[in-house]
């Protein structure tokens, strides 16, 4: 049908614009242009539009942003323009009214159909970008690039899939991935889905696999990552966060993942012949179980006998089966063999949400995870055990089972990586000797200042250890700050990392952003530090993404995968700060000398008035008896947890004192033990001080006596000088120091009193060095942060932690 002029002005302008409101949230316009039946089904209200008012044009923007469906029916005339066209950009136009083009002029041109297609062009090739992908496609990496392959598959037409719908699908997915993750964001979906197709169009794959097979693999990796909250499943454990009570503490994360997307695939209702859906949710749910990196030498131990023993028979559904699984994990580890260009950049990504993690493990006075430690480890340091331990074997085997370009190509690309981080920790380890004895020169000069003093003070003696090491002075240059953060100086100064301005250290590409992050996470980090000497609940709120993992819209959409049917309601919970449980208000309030900042919060709170509302949120949650889905696991856990629940949530539990206290109140407990009755003042004493202006405990003065031995001893040893970070070595206290040094160590990561981790050897190995503050934290049995799983178990049959990732 002919337009006039104006019309297909205002057709173009109108179709422009309707790119914003496919950009995110309103799932259907991108792909009603494809004609849906629902669509095409679309009552004709073309009139609303006339081709009379020359402002019209002018005023477009503000029409389709301010002006309401009804004000625009009362406006105009009957239009001499029908059709298609109109009739879809008047429904569009409902959804505009809420979207501001003043305010996001930019996005009109966010979606570069050309680059796209472009880009998509290049989604078979291992040197796929999905950052670039991301960039051309208005932030719509994922979407867009799933439809493509979804296409590409043929997948639609076999499946007979509403286009619609799979973009809605596509969609859902999408926005259940935070976006303010540096790494486990929609980004990393696309690159992992990338991956994942490039091994689908290996021969040895591709020419066995059925439809149903394809489409799920396609599907788990696109969503195996799913509300992934940007910390890993030792700290969920500790803060005990809700998921892993859900979950019981098993592969957290990864049921989690799996149940989100099954549950986006219900209300997509994408898939709607039942039989097909079972069995695609059955297989997403068992690959992404998979992607459990704490699982990877369970499934390459069996990846490997079949490719020794040459048994392996893709004609056979389940080994066709574990091949997918190990496609997927190796996808979902692939960035270390991509181009160098790309795979830094998702290193710097993933280190930085590392980083974050330990920031709030730091402020949540947690032990903080070793690969997370920002003061102790470094990218380059990460990089090279990551890639040797963990994806080494695994492509490695991958190799042999491919045998192509390809896994060559990805062997080739992980190896030149590999050295390009290696020489960087060559270099930092030279930068960090010349650090050392630079600051060992000051070290000497203060021993020498103190030497004339009283020896005995043991906190003066520390004073000036603690002040070089670990209250340096802000930095105030790039380099200096980069330096802190332990990344080698090259890294920043090759001229990718080029800053064009110093104020707003802006870089030629995108990769500075994350540096810039972790600057800027370090400095608020120091600042609130340095800041607060008393945390409040509010500063301690790291996240929103964590604190509210699982959003209200999300809960809902689960609650159909976990109890379909039922009353069962998966409520969002508030994980920070985290909540006292009965045993943890009893042991406050059994000790009343020592004060908190939860008691300073809430200091009406009282032992049977939160066991009531515990009890009242936790009958909530198991009300309602439901129909067994095919999450049958949950089913069981659900009675075994009501059950321990009635057993463990009484008001005046006799859990032990040690059971119930946190982390925090173990300082206090250390503290306590050496009864340093005005610890305060003690800490902040100078050598000022008259000695004898304070009145010691036996066991204060015993501590003053064999402290400076000690440290006398530690000093003069080499070896027991734990290494930081550019800056002096700090002693590293022996095992008698513990209660005191636990203040510093924890606080500040000093290597406190740890032991000294083995050799590593395998990939079991350097995970467990990474988490080693965990593990650590879990085999003495510390206490567990308030809140659900503490409640909710019965503690003879308290699951297994596995520690993820
Ligand atoms: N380049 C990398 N360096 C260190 N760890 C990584 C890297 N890439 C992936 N990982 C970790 O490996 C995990 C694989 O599963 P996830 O994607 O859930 O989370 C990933 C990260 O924790
Ligand atoms: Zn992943």
């Amino acid at each position: 049908m002919q337009q006039c002029g104006f019309c297909s002005m205002l057709s173009g302008l109108l179709r422009r614009a309707m790119c914003i409101s496919s950009r995110r949230g309103s799932s259907e316009s991108y792909y009603r242009e494809l004609g849906d039946q629902e669509t095409l089904n679309i009552e004709d209200r073309s009139s609303i539009l006339s081709d009379d008012s020359e402002e019209i044009i002018q005023e477009v923007p503000v029409l389709v942003t301010r002006v309401d469906v009804n004000e625009m029916r009362i406006m105009k005339k009957p239009s001499v323009c029908t059709g298609r066209f109109l009739t879809m950009h008047k429904r569009r136009k409902k959804r505009l009214v809420t979207r501001s083009l003043r305010l996001e002029a930019a996005l009109l041109d966010d979606l570069q159909y050309g680059q796209v297609q472009c880009i998509l062009k290049q989604s078979v090739t291992w040197k796929f970008n999905a950052f670039t992908l991301e960039n051309v496609s208005g932030g719509r990496c994922l979407p867009v690039l799933c439809v493509h392959l979804f296409h590409v598959y043929g997948l639609i037409s076999y499946f007979k899939l509403d286009a619609a719908k799979t973009w809605r699908l596509f969609t859902m997915i999408e926005e259940g991935y935070h976006s303010n993750n540096p790494y486990h964001n929609s980004i990393h979906a696309a690159d992992v889905t990338q991956a994942m197709h490039c091994f689908l169009q290996q021969k040895q794959i591709r020419n066995y696999l059925e439809p149903i097979e394809i489409m799920a693999s396609l599907l788990a990796a696109i969503a195996h990552d799913m509300d992934h909250p940007g910390v890993n499943q030792p700290f969920l454990i500790a803060t005990s966060n809700h998921l892993a009570a859900l979950y019981q503490n098993t592969s957290v994360l990864e049921n989690h993942h799996w149940r989100a997307a099954v549950s986006c695939i219900i209300e997509s209702g994408l898939l709607e012949v039942q039989e097909i859906r079972v069995k695609v949710e059955r297989q997403i749910s068992s690959l992404i179980l998979a992607t459990d990196i704490t699982r990877q030498q369970e499934f390459l131990s069996q990846f490997k006998t079949y490719l020794d023993n040459n048994t392996l028979d893709m004609r056979n559904r389940d080994h066709r089966h574990l091949v997918l699984q190990i496609a997927l994990k190796c996808a979902d580890i692939s960035n270390p063999c991509r181009p160098w260009e790309i795979s830094r950049k998702w290193s710097l990504k993933v280190c930085e949400e590392f980083f974050r993690q330990g920031d709030y493990e730091r402020k949540l006075n947690l032990p903080v995870t070793a690969l997370c430690d920002r003061h102790t480890t470094s990218i380059p340091k990460i990089q090279t055990g990551f890639f040797k331990y963990v994806v080494t074997p695994l492509i490695t085997e991958w190799h042999r089972f491919l045998q192509n370009d390809l896994s060559a190509q990805m062997l080739e690309n992980l190896a030149y990586n590999q050295t390009k981080w290696e020489s960087f920790v060559v270099q930092e380890i030279a930068e960090e000797t010349k650090t050392e004895i630079s600051e060992a020169d000051m070290v000497d000069d203060d021993l020498e200042t103190c030497s004339g003093t009283n020896i005995s003070d043991s906190q003066e003696f520390l004073m000036p250890l603690r002040r070089s090491s670990l209250n340096p002075v802000k930095p105030i240059g790039l380099k200096e700050q980069l330096r802190r953060f332990s990344v080698p100086l090259n890294v920043f100064q090759d001229t990718r990392f080029k800053i064009k301005e110093r104020s707003g250290i802006e870089s030629t590409v995108g990769s500075l952003h994350s540096i810039n992050s972790q600057v800027s996470v370090r400095s608020q980090i120091e600042h609130t530090d340095s800041a607060e000497k008393v945390l409040s609940t509010e500063k301690l709120l790291p996240d929103l993404s964590i604190a509210s993992i699982t959003t209200p819209m999300q809960a809902t959409r689960l609650n159909t995968v976990i109890k379909e049917g039922g009353t069962w309601k998966l409520v969002r919970q508030q994980t920070f700060p985290p909540l006292e449980t009965v045993a943890r208000t009893h042991a406050l309030l059994s000790r009343p000398m020592h004060t908190s900042n939860e008691e300073a919060i809430y200091p009406s709170r009282n032992t049977t008035e939160f066991a009531l509302t515990l009890e009242e949120r936790l009958n909530n949650l198991f009300k309602g008896t439901t129909d067994a889905t095919n999450v049958g696991t949950i089913d069981d856990s659900d009675s075994r947890l009501r059950e321990s629940f009635k057993l463990t949530v009484k008001p005046s539990s006799g859990a032990s004192r040690r059971d119930s206290a946190t982390v925090g109140s173990q300082l206090r407990d250390n503290l306590s033990a050496v009864q340093l009755s005005s610890s305060e003042q003690l800490l902040r004493r100078r050598k000022s001080m008259p000695n004898d202006a304070i009145a010691y405990s036996p066991k204060e003065k015993k501590m003053r006596e064999i402290i400076p031995q000690l440290l006398r001893r530690t000093l003069s040893s080499k070896d027991c000088w734990s290494r930081r970070r550019g800056s002096a070595p700090a002693p590293v206290a022996p095992s008698e120091l513990r209660g005191l040094t636990s203040l510093g160590a924890l606080r500040h990561s000093v290597n406190g009193g740890r032991r000294k981790p083995g050799a590593i050897g395998t990939c079991q190995q350097w995970l467990a060095k990474a988490t080693y503050s965990v593990q650590e934290r879990t085999m003495q049995h510390l206490p567990r942060r308030a809140s659900l799983p503490v409640e909710v178990y019965n503690t003879s049959e308290q699951p297994k932690t596995n520690e993820k990732k």
